[in-house]
């Protein structure tokens, strides 16, 4: 029951017990209501997990704690860290549980078959939590493609399916070139401004987190809406990294994705109160979220003004596909409603589309400058430097990306060994089964692409190395593991992400623009903590020492 139908009942209930009893309605109310709610924390946080559950009985690790199960462990690894733990250790024949906070129940598959059925055969009966929807939903977009369910999902996606074809993204390598081009020549300009200041010969720190998070949010800008954010171009050389950027954008997004996890706080007032009184709490964190999204929504409806009268004017090519033209030009989005529905179809792509790739970049960046990898990055920039002899193209070609295999094999085993999203929620919206277990409605299921992507029943024994080669083996490119349930870095299903193929475009090119121009180097002694966040990159960014190489 609903916290809000048990303020409900108990209000009921006050108006026929106060004429039985000493107190007055007010002081009944409060009795009343502690009361059921005790009960209801009792019921949820002991008697369900520990006596009742029909889940109770499958394998996992032992709880520490008796009221928070293993929350202290999640807590302290980074995302998905505890599961390929448990998926390495733990015999189970396709499903583990465990307890989170307040022994909140969570049931992890662990096999490609029982993947599946949640990703596939039962994809709209595993729906996202309502929990993260009214938390990150405010900035993600309520009704955008991400937290949509049912047929109200399988319209949206049919519908932006345009914008993400493969025809559609070749022609997309151009612009995310040229992006990939300009934020190196930031970059340059940074290591410069410090050569001149006297210094930085054997080459300069530069954090190159906020590079990658400013050029992904110009490429979602212009690739997926066809308007210029300028994050790149308004963003100062100089200065220290945590200053504001120049791009009110980019700052709102700032906030959000260095924020961590909904703190301790929130998270346990969410099992007791609604997510509206949650919300209103005088928390920094719900101010800054409000504030983060208010901003987003008004940058959002200024674009699609300016796509409007772009559209109407026709200095817009009618036949272009971008997510938003494609929204436009739909009769999806003409109704009272539809504007506000837009803008939260907008937030969806700004947020998912341009973090997670940044935080790949901030990945390859960081495995690359390894002390142990350095030789695989110098043989990836020998690859882009024979490509293109020349020096940096002003651009160049889909074909002419896909012949660079090696880059291709490095993108893929930093999305696997790094995946951005290292564990998502479902929630059961109805009683059903899972590789024949009973799961009642309700039951709280974790995926984890970072376990996944890490076990070694699917990648072998070496599966924790950064080990490029083992792309190599499949005739395309592709790793030789058995089931596409075994790469889950975008998930997988008709809820898999949409934004795949645009994204490992866009990460070749960037990746290839920053190495063809740059040496990365960093001692490897650094203790990286990566903990909460929406996406999974360290805390402090990604400072390497950068050195401009001879290209051309
Ligand atoms: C390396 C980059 C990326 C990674 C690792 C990534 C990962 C993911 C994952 C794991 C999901 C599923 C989340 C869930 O259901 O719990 C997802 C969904 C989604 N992603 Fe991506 N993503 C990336 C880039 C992009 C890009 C570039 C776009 C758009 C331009 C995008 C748009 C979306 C959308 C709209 C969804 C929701 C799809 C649906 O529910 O039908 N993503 N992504």
């Amino acid at each position: 029951m609903s916290t809000t139908n048990i303020l409900a009942g108990c209000a009921a209930s006050t108006i026929l017990l106060s004429r039985h009893t000493q107190f007055g309605a007010i002081t009944t109310f409060i009795l009343l209501t502690s009361l059921v709610l005790t009960c209801k924390l009792l019921y949820r946080v002991i008697l369900w997990p520990k006596l009742l559950s029909p889940t109770r009985h499958l394998p996992g690790p032992s709880s520490p704690s008796f009221l928070m199960g293993n929350f202290a462990i999640i807590q302290k690894m980074q995302s998905g860290g505890p599961h390929a733990i448990w998926l390495r250790t733990i015999p189970n024949s396709g499903l583990l549980r465990y307890l989170g906070i307040f022994n909140t129940e969570r049931v992890f598959p662990t096999t490609p078959e029982v993947l599946k059925e949640v990703l596939h055969t039962k994809s709209y009966t595993f729906i996202k939590p309502t929990l993260l929807t009214n938390d990150i939903g405010r900035i993600l977009g309520k009704r955008g493609l991400l937290f949509a369910e049912g047929e109200e999902h399988k319209v949206q996606r049919k519908l932006l399916l345009p914008a993400f074809s493969h025809a559609h993204i070749k022609g997309l390598v151009p612009g995310f070139w040229s992006k990939g081009v300009e934020m190196t020549e930031k970059v340059a300009e940074v290591v410069r401004a410090s050569q001149s200041a006297g210094g930085g010969e054997q080459g300069v720190v530069v954090e190159m987190g906020k590079w990658c998070s400013l050029v992904t949010l110009d490429i979602i800008g212009s690739s997926g809406f066809g308007y210029e954010f300028r994050a790149l171009e308004s963003a100062s050389v100089s200065g220290s990294p945590e200053e504001k950027s120049g791009s009110e954008l980019a700052d709102a997004y700032n906030t959000i994705f260095n924020m961590g996890s909904p703190s301790r706080i929130v998270a346990i007032l969410s099992l007791i109160f609604p997510a509206f009184l949650v919300q209103s709490l005088p928390l920094k964190r719900t101010r800054d979220v409000a504030h983060a999204a208010s901003t987003i929504r008004r940058v959002t409806a200024q674009i699609i003004a300016a796509k409007k009268s772009a559209l109407a004017t026709s200095q817009e090519d009618a036949e272009s596909k971008d997510i938003l033209s494609v929204m436009l030009k739909s009769n999806a989005y003409t109704g009272s409603d539809g504007e506000s529905s837009m803008r939260d179809q907008m937030m969806t792509f700004l947020a998912a589309g341009h973090e997670t790739t940044a935080t790949s970049m901030i990945w390859a960046i960081h495995t690359l400058s390894l002390p142990e990898n350095r030789h695989i990055q110098s043989r990836l920039r020998a690859e882009i430097h024979a490509a293109f002899p020349s020096g940096a193209p002003a651009t160049i070609t889909y074909d002419q990306l896909s012949s660079l295999k090696y880059l291709s094999h490095i993108t893929s085993e930093v999305l696997r060994l790094y995946p951005p999203v290292g564990v998502t929620l479902r929630v059961a919206a109805e009683d059903t089964s899972l590789n024949g277990v009973f799961v009642p409605k309700g039951t709280s299921i974790v995926i984890s692409p970072f376990a996944m992507n890490r076990s070694a029943a699917l990648w072998g024994a070496d599966a924790e190395e950064f080990r490029p080669e083992r792309w190599a083996c499949g005739e395309d490119g592709t790793a030789t593991v058995e089931s596409n349930y075994g790469f889950l870095t975008f998930l997988a299903g008709p809820r898999g992400c949409i934004g795949n193929v645009f994204a490992k475009v866009e990460f070749k090119c960037l990746l290839a623009a920053a190495i063809g121009k740059f040496e990365f180097e960093q001692d490897g002694k650094r203790e990286l903590v990566v903990k909460g966040s929406i996406t999974a990159k360290p805390r402090g960014g990604m400072p390497v020492t950068v050195r401009e190489v001879v290209w051309g």
